[in-house]
Parts: C-alpha cells; sequence; structure tokens
C-alpha cells in the first residue's frame, strides 16, 4: 500500500488542489525529494489540521485528529486506490517525498511564491485597487484595512459609487460588491459562506487550534442542528433562557436602588454566555466557570491568533502558529474544553446503556451535544468528544459575540433615547403581565423589535457582509466576472441610504414598526427578517440560521432588565463603535448608571 513518490514535485502538485480552490493555479516545480507528508483533503473536504513530527532524518506532518493513527506511517501514495476514509466518511490522501529540512523550505517559499503569483493572475484583476499591498509584502496593506479599513470604505463609496473593486483587507483580498449585485449573490449556491469562513475563520483546518471550524464545513450538519433546533424556541427553552437570565442577573448586576457605574461589555458578555450555555449544554455547564472561561478564552485566542496569523503568508502559517500566543492558546482551550466534555459524554453514553440492559425506554436527552450526536449518526457517521468539542466551541463563537455585541448597543441607545426607552418598557411590562414570558407576547412587542432592528441597522456586525467564496466562475449581470475562488463581501450602505431610509443617521425606535403598515415592506420589517435594505443578519440562503435564537434569548434578557433596572450613561462614557477590518463593535469602553427599580411590575418566576 506505501511506497516512495519520487520527488517533491507530486507533493507540491497535490497541494496544487488545495491552492487551486481558492484560484490559484500550481507551475511546475522541480524541488529535490524531501521528506514532507502533506495531508490534503479529498473532494471538497477540508483538512482537520497538521501535527509535526520530527520522525528519524525526516519531518512528518500528520493531521490530527481523525487520522492519528497515521502518525506511525511514514510514507503513503496519492493515487486512489490509497485513499484513506476518517470517521466522518471524509476522504484523504498523504503525499509523502523524501529529503532534509532544507527542502521543507524550499518548497514552502516555493509555494508562497506560487500561491502569490496564482492569486494576482485573478480576472478581477482591471477593477479598481482601493488598498494595493506592497511589491514584496501585502502586511503593511493589511495592517492598514484592520485599522482604517472603515475609512477606507466609505472612501471608497464616493470614488466608486455602484461599482465593484477590490480592496487588500486584513484577511486577504477581496472584491467588494455594489448592493446593486446583493439579490443575485443571496441565493446563488455557488457563492458559498461556510467555505468562506472556513478560509478566513478557520485557515482552513490547517493550523491546530482552528480546526473546530471544520465543522463548518462538514455536509451541513452544523448549520441544520440550529436550523433544525434552535429556530422555533419552545416554552421550555424561553423558560431556560429565562430561568437563567434570572440567575445570572442577580449575580451580576447590582441589586441596589442606588446608582451604581457598571461596564456593560464584561456584563453582558457572562450574561450572554450562561444564558445561551444554559441551552446548549444545559445548567451542569452554565453554572461552571471553567467551562464559561474556556469558552469565552476560545473566542478571544481566536481573534488574536487569527489576526496574527493573517499577517503571513499562506504557506508559512503552517509553522509561525507554533510561537502566536493566541493559537497556543487556542491548543490549550481546545484540549481543555475536550477534557471537560468527554466525562458528560462518556456518562451520557453509560445512562442509555444502562437503560437499554435494564430494558427501559432510552432516556431523551434535549441539548446541542445531543442535537448534534443525531445529525451525525444520521448521516451514518460515527461521532466522537473531539467532534462535539468542535460543535461546541464554535457554536459559542459564532452565537456569543454577535449577541452580546447587539445587546450592549442596543442599551446604550435605549440610554441616550429616553422617551423611546420609557415606551419599550411599557409595551413590554403590559405584554409581560397580560400573557406572560411567551412568543405570543413577544409578538405583540413591535416596538421592542423594531428598535432592535434600528439599532442593529445603525451598527451591524460588520459593514462589509455576506462573505462569500465563489466556488466556481460566475458571471453578474452587470459584466462582472469571478474566478472560482474569488472572495467577496457585500457593502451594507444601503442601511444609511437616504433614498432607503428618511434621515438615516438618526436612530428612530418606530422607524420599522411604522414600515409593517406599508403592505410592500411589511414582512421585511421585522427582526428576523433580512431584506436587501437591511443586512444585520446576511441575507438569503446563508443569512443567519442562529438569528431567531438569538432574538429570543435578546428579547428574554432585555425584558429582564427592563423590568427590574432603571440605567443612564455613567458621565463622560464613549458610546462610538470601534472598527477592526470589516468588524463593527459596540464600544468595550461603554459604562451605565444603573440602580434596580422598586416596582416589581412583573414576576419572571411566575412562567
Ligand atoms: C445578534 C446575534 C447574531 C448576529 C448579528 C449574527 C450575524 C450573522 C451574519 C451577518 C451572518 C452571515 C450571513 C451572510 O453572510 O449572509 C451569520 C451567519 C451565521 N450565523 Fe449568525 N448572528 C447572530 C447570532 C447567531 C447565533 C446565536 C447562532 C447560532 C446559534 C449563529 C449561527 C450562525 C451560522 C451557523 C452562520 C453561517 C450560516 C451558513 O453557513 O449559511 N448566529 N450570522
Amino acid at each position: 500500500m506505501r511506497q516512495q513518490p519520487s520527488c517533491m514535485q507530486g507533493a507540491l502538485h497535490r497541494a496544487g488542489m488545495f491552492l487551486r480552490d481558492r484560484g490559484a493555479t500550481m507551475g511546475a516545480c522541480h524541488v529535490p525529494a524531501a521528506y514532507i507528508t502533506l495531508v490534503i483533503p479529498i473532494e471538497g473536504h477540508h483538512l482537520y489540521s497538521f501535527s509535526c513530527h520530527i520522525l528519524n532524518s525526516g519531518i512528518y506532518l500528520s493531521p490530527f485528529p481523525y487520522l492519528r493513527n497515521l502518525r506511525h506511517h511514514t510514507t503513503m501514495n496519492i493515487s486512489s486506490e490509497h485513499l484513506e476514509t476518517s470517521q466522518d466518511g471524509t476522504r484523504w490522501a498523504t503525499l509523502l517525498a523524501p529529503s532534509s529540512l532544507s527542502f521543507l523550505v524550499a518548497a514552502i517559499v516555493a509555494a508562497v511564491i506560487t500561491y502569490t503569483w496564482a492569486s494576482s493572475s485573478n480576472t478581477t484583476k482591471g477593477l479598481p485597487n482601493l488598498n494595493p499591498p506592497g511589491f514584496f509584502s501585502s502586511v503593511e496593506a493589511k495592517k492598514f484595512f484592520a485599522t482604517s479599513g472603515e475609512s477606507l470604505v466609505t472612501q471608497a463609496r464616493k470614488l466608486y459609487p455602484g461599482q465593484a473593486y477590490r480592496v487588500m483587507t486584513n484577511m486577504g483580498e477581496r472584491i467588494i460588491l455594489p448592493h446593486e449585485l446583493v439579490e443575485e449573490v443571496r441565493n446563488d449556491r455557488r457563492l458559498n459562506f461556510s467555505h468562506g469562513f472556513m478560509e478566513d475563520g478557520g485557515f482552513d483546518g490547517l493550523i491546530p487550534g482552528f480546526e473546530p471550524f471544520s465543522i463548518l464545513i462538514q455536509d451541513g450538519r452544523f448549520q441544520t442542528v440550529i436550523k433544525k433546533h434552535l429556530t422555533k424556541v419552545p416554552i421550555g427553552m424561553l423558560k431556560s433562557l429565562s430561568d437563567e437570565a434570572e440567575f445570572i442577573i442577580s449575580r451580576t448586576i447590582s441589586d441596589s436602588p442606588d446608582w451604581n457605574e457598571m461596564a456593560l461589555s464584561p456584563a453582558f458578555h457572562e450574561i450572554v454566555t450562561k444564558v445561551a450555555t444554559r441551552v446548549f449544554l444545559g445548567k451542569e455547564f452554565s453554572r461552571n466557570d471553567d467551562w464559561v472561561r474556556v469558552t469565552q478564552g476560545f473566542t478571544h485566542s481566536w481573534i488574536v491568533g487569527g489576526s496574527a496569523l493573517h499577517l503571513w503568508p499562506w504557506a508559512l502559517r503552517i509553522l509561525v502558529h507554533w510561537v502566536l500566543p493566541g493559537c497556543r492558546e487556542a491548543r490549550a482551550q481546545i484540549k481543555e474544553a475536550r477534557r471537560m466534555i468527554a466525562p458528560f459524554v462518556a456518562k451520557r453514553q453509560a445512562t442509555i446503556q444502562a437503560a437499554i440492559a435494564a430494558g427501559h425506554d432510552v432516556p431523551k436527552f434535549d441539548d446541542a451535544i445531543e442535537w448534534m450526536a443525531e445529525e451525525t449518526t444520521k448521516k451514518g457517521v460515527a461521532y466522537d468528544t473531539a467532534m462535539l468539542v468542535n460543535f461546541q466551541l464554535v457554536i459559542t463563537l459564532v452565537a456569543i459575540h454577535t449577541t452580546t455585541d447587539l445587546l450592549q448597543q442596543f442599551v446604550a441607545d435605549l440610554a441616550q433615547n429616553p422617551e423611546s426607552f420609557q415606551q419599550i418598557r411599557r409595551e413590554v411590562i403590559n405584554q409581560l403581565q397580560a400573557g406572560g414570558l411567551t412568543k405570543e407576547s413577544f409578538h405583540k412587542m413591535p416596538l421592542l423589535d423594531s428598535a432592535i432592528k434600528e439599532t442593529q441597522r445603525l451598527k451591524p456586525i460588520q459593514f462589509l457582509i455576506m462573505r462569500r467564496r465563489a466556488q466556481e466562475d460566475i458571471q453578474f449581470s452587470n459584466g462582472l466576472h469571478l474566478k472560482k475562488g474569488t472572495r467577496i463581501w457585500a457593502d451594507t450602505c444601503r442601511m444609511r441610504d437616504p433614498a432607503v431610509y428618511e434621515n438615516p443617521e438618526e436612530w428612530d425606535a418606530a422607524r420599522f414598526l411604522k414600515l409593517r403598515s406599508q403592505p410592500s415592506k411589511a414582512s421585511e420589517a421585522h427582526l428576523v427578517c433580512p431584506s436587501r435594505d437591511h443586512l444585520g443578519f446576511g441575507y438569503g440562503i446563508h443569512a443567519c440560521p442562529g438569528r431567531f435564537f438569538a432574538v429570543h434569548e435578546l428579547k428574554v434578557i432585555l425584558c429582564h432588565l427592563l423590568v427590574k433596572f432603571e440605567w443612564k450613561l455613567a458621565p463622560g462614557t464613549d458610546t462610538k463603535p470601534g472598527y477592526i477590518g470589516d468588524t463593527c463593535f459596540a464600544n468595550p469602553e461603554t459604562r451605565v448608571l444603573i440602580r434596580r427599580r422598586e416596582e416589581a411590575e412583573y414576576d419572571f418566576c411566575s412562567i
């Protein structure tokens, strides 16, 4: 089965499959043979990650976690009869060519040059280039976009109205599409979200510490779990959300009737994490501070490590990640998460086995571990702790900081608009008193819904949204031609366009409530309904599938806050959003003065 390939050329040729996937083409390359093993994804699947071992005279890169046992293999032929199939059905090929460390370095340099050349030969080259990279390096341009991306894009809107343009972002080159093309992007399956995210955020599974993101591209099961289990938000889930909100708010926000100063960001981060974790993993984990620390820490490491990695050329990332602090922390956090989840999964399996052995009904569990296990089994694939942990880490990552951010911005907006604040509180209390904390009551709180949507209009989580990667060549109606592998983002400028929204710079709580009375706009005026005029949750087939859950979670937390507390901005505090790259975040320094309200107009324990 195993034999020595003749030289490095073969290995690089296979590496070309990986590069070609993002629009590159490999040139012929004669490099003397080296002991390098590359594990390359086959048939559109991606590699989980590499780990690197020095074995005898050679370097051995082995995949993690599914092919751990292959560490004992020294060579493997790439030909189709020698493909490996991992537990989840993904097929892999391992490439090897004989030699020494110097040739590994030569191979990496060759790959960098080829990739750089191939990337720059894209057909979108004729588009205006907003932030061109330097001749030898794109690092400065990437750093510039990270800090000044928002002002660059504002400038581009004036320079290139209605046109697509190129820009070197902090994550690499992107084509920014004018909003006119949003309708063409939204349901085009050739423009893929997960593969784009997997590349930007998961580094295509090539970097240990980022391998959890491979869950995003495994036959859509991640998205299916969310759509199937987190969209309807049944009353039991609503009750869990409220129960956890009651618990954690009482421990995070002072109960004093006197004004106390509080920073919004850390408090809301804690509240949102625990409330969401209650649904994802139950009380055992939502009340477990170590778990919360690990999952929050993983998000932080991902941001820090990922931002640093993006400054390196692709081929060097597989080396530098070993020393970058965020990447090292991410690896440690994954290990710790596995250590915590493994006994939980084992205990559950033992309970099921015991029930079966005793002839009892198999107990039913209702949390994200169970949903994912069920969905995976349905695909005929065995699941393991590593995969379940990947799922937990990624779902927490996509769910928490987005929801925390919107909650924080909304609370700050209310503090700056006291009249709307009082009207929204009145609406909430009236409905809670009339119908309790139910979905029906939420339907009767249109001002709350409208005001949150308004906050999101003025400060979406990204001002460039709908990240996609062209999975094949694409021609748009305006003549724009994208080559396979091209990365696009869409501009959100329409969300502040005076032709679409009257006084667009003004926060108007009732803006979307008023739109509900216009038949043509009624449906898209709801918070969970994306449209070309409001891209806060994206738009089209890849619009955020977690938005229904996020909106319910937000409303539950807000009901608690509105009923129990009074707040206003602390003197001198700053509410201006911050920008990193395409991300727009609520100001982490925002502080409020907050106090407990005297009236107890609704008792949450009664639901
Ligand atoms: C206020 C909170 C949230 C905001 C603002 C938000 C925003 C977004 C945005 C803008 C996208 C990209 C859509 C596109 O490009 O068209 C997205 C995608 C996604 N979101 Fe959210 N999100 C939130 C909460 C959540 C939650 C709670 C979950 C999970 C429970 C979640 C899971 C996802 C997933 C899985 C995708 C990728 C969809 C796909 O692959 O097609 N999000 N979200």
